[in-house]
């Protein structure tokens, strides 16, 4: 399996600040993954790494083979902050594009601003924060990368024009080969488009890989109360509730649930996620690695 982004240790500092702590992360060729955290968490600093516009401060990354610089040719990135240049037009941003990038998808740029319904003569300031996004959106799908890397990159579209640009996202990656990785708080959007999920808490990795494999070893079971170290040694819990007769537990485990006293429900995306952002503690190595 090819890997388009290898992070080893992975570690990045703001003076006294550790916003990411030794992440090792593969990412395989033509997925998309979604990357998920709260607040703070260390997603955009693991992205902007990505793109080499940080350094990291200990332990290494690898993009598409290479140490990430910026302007790599095949590695498009949307900020969070959609940058554009306030005082250019739409056109003279696409004129911009295709005179940078050698792959540009001049057809791509000119239908997609179109079916947006946007002037190509308006200036970026004078566009709404929607709009900007669009804009940016679409700089970096023209550009034809065999990765997209986007910092929440519907955080500002309304709900259809969020389901439309992952739309485009989805074509994209079936026609191109792109593998795309987009960082966003909108679990059910990354649901619609995600087949691969990474976990950031507290700067670290908390869970990473693919969905289905991830949805197909972790189960929520319900049951008589019991103590947590009681359960058998192959549920690794991941999350807990109880009340004075009833234990909840969220686990993850590879062998089947036998035991008749428990009810199994399945999980969604959302839930998993919840339940990874809710634990404080650092990953227990079994658990990353069951999931690689
Ligand atoms: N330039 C900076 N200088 C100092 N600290 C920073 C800087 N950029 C980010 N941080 C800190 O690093 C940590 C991780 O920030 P980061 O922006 O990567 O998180 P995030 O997961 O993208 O958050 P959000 O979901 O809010 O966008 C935070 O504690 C943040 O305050």
């Amino acid at each position: 399996m090819t890997m388009v982004l290898r992070a080893d240790a992975l570690t990045k500092r703001y003076g006294r600040r550790t916003a990411l702590s030794e992440c090792t992360l593969e990412i395989p060729e033509g997925r998309v993954v979604g990357l998920v955290g709260p607040n703070g968490a260390g997603k955009s600093t693991l992205l902007n790494l990505a793109v080499g516009m940080l350094e990291p401060s200990a332990g290494s990354i690898e993009v598409l083979g290479e140490r990430p610089r910026s302007g790599m040719a095949k590695v498009g990135f949307v900020a969070q902050d959609t940058p554009t240049y306030a005082g250019l037009s739409i056109d003279e941003h696409l004129r911009f594009g295709a005179e940078l990038n050698p792959g540009w998808d001049a057809d791509l740029a000119r239908d997609r601003i179109a079916r947006l319904g946007l002037d190509g003569s308006q200036r970026a300031r004078k566009l709404s924060g929607g709009q900007r996004a669009q804009l940016a959106l679409t700089l970096g799908l023209a550009k034809r990368p065999e990765l997209l890397i986007l910092d929440e990159p519907v955080a500002s579209l309304d709900p259809l024009a969020r389901r439309e640009f992952l739309q485009d996202l989805m074509e994209a990656v079936v026609e191109h080969a792109l593998t795309v990785v987009l960082s966003s708080h909108l679990v059910s959007d990354l649901e619609r488009v995600c087949d691969y999920v990474v976990v950031l808490v507290d700067s670290r990795v908390q869970l990473a890989g693919d969905l289905d494999s991830l949805l197909a070893t972790h189960h929520r079971i319900t049951g008589p109360r019991r103590d947590e170290d009681t359960l058998p040694s192959e549920l690794h819990v991941v999350g807990a509730s109880h009340t004075d007769r009833q234990s909840t537990y969220l686990v993850r485990t590879q062998s089947p649930i036998l035991d008749p006293a428990w009810t199994i429900s399945q999980l969604t995306l959302e839930d998993l996620v919840l339940a990874y952002m809710g634990r404080t503690s650092r990953p227990q190595p079994r658990a990353l690695e069951a999931v690689r």
